[in-house]
C-alpha cells in the first residue's frame, strides 16, 4: 500500500484492473486472481524491492569451490535477499518500483530465478508460497476493489517514507496512516 500510495499511476492501473475483472462480484476467488496479471506484478515487484524476509542462512555440507571462493564445510553461508532484488546487475533501474518489468516476463518468485529469491530456495524454500501469495493477492484486490485511498493531511507521495525496521523479517519503521473513501460499484465506471 505505501508503495501504491507513492505511484499514484500504478494504484489507478491495478484499480482499473481489479474493477474492471470484479466488476460487482465480492467474493473473489483463484480464478479471479489468475486474470489480474497486474496484481501479480505489483506484488512480486514489492518482494522484489522490499523483500520481507531479506536474510536466510545455509551451512556447507562438504567442502566447495564458489565462483572461485574456498568454502569449507561448516561454513555458514548468508543469502542476502534484499540485495540480490536490488543488483543492477540483474535488475533494470533497481531502485525504481516499476511493476511493468514482470508483465510478459516469465520470473517468478519460486525460487527456480536466482535474481528474485524472497521465499528462498531448494528445499528448504518458503512452504507456504502458494498461501502467502494467496493471501496478499486478495485482500489488496478487496482493498482497492472497495475503497479509493488518498494520504491524510496534504502529505504528498513524494514525501511518504518506505523506512524499514530491520529484523529477521521487515517492519515499516513508521505506520502507514492512509484515509479510504468507500466506492460503490455505481461509481465505478466514473472513478
Ligand atoms: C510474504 C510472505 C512470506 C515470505 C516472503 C516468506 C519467506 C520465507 C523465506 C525467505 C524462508 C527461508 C527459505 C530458505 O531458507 O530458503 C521461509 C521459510 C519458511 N516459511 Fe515463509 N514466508 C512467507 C510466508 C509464510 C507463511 C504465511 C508461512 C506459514 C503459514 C510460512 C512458513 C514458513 C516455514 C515453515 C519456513 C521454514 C521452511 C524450512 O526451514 O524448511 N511462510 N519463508
Amino acid at each position: 500500500m505505501t508503495e501504491l500510495l507513492r505511484h499514484p499511476i500504478v494504484m489507478n492501473k491495478l484499480q482499473n484492473e481489479i474493477r474492471e475483472i470484479l466488476m460487482d462480484k465480492h467474493d473473489i476467488n483463484d480464478k479471479d486472481l489468475e486474470k489480474m496479471q497486474y496484481l501479480k506484478a505489483v506484488v512480486k515487484e514489492t518482494l522484489r524491492y522490499h523483500a520481507p524476509t531479506p536474510i536466510y542462512n545455509r551451512e556447507a555440507r562438504e567442502d566447495a569451490k564458489v565462483m572461485g571462493y574456498d568454502v569449507a564445510a561448516g561454513t555458514m553461508i548468508l543469502i542476502n535477499a534484499w540485495a540480490i532484488g536490488r543488483d543492477s546487475t540483474y535488475w533494470d533501474e533497481p531502485e525504481i518500483f516499476k511493476p511493468e518489468r514482470f508483465l510478459n516476463s516469465s520470473l517468478d518468485i519460486t525460487g527456480l530465478d536466482f535474481e528474485l529469491l524472497p521465499f528462498g530456495s531448494g528445499r528448504r524454500r518458503c512452504p507456504a508460497i502458494t498461501f502467502a501469495m494467496a493471501n496478499v493477492e486478495i485482500v489488496l484486490a478487496n482493498l482497492l476493489q472497495n475503497f479509493d485511498w488518498e494520504l491524510p493531511h496534504g502529505i504528498k507521495p513524494e514525501d511518504l517514507d518506505t523506512l524499514e525496521l530491520h529484523g529477521t523479517t521487515i517492519h515499516k519503521r513508521n505506520p502507514l496512516f492512509a484515509a479510504p473513501t468507500l466506492c460503490y460499484f455505481k461509481c465505478i465506471s466514473s472513478c
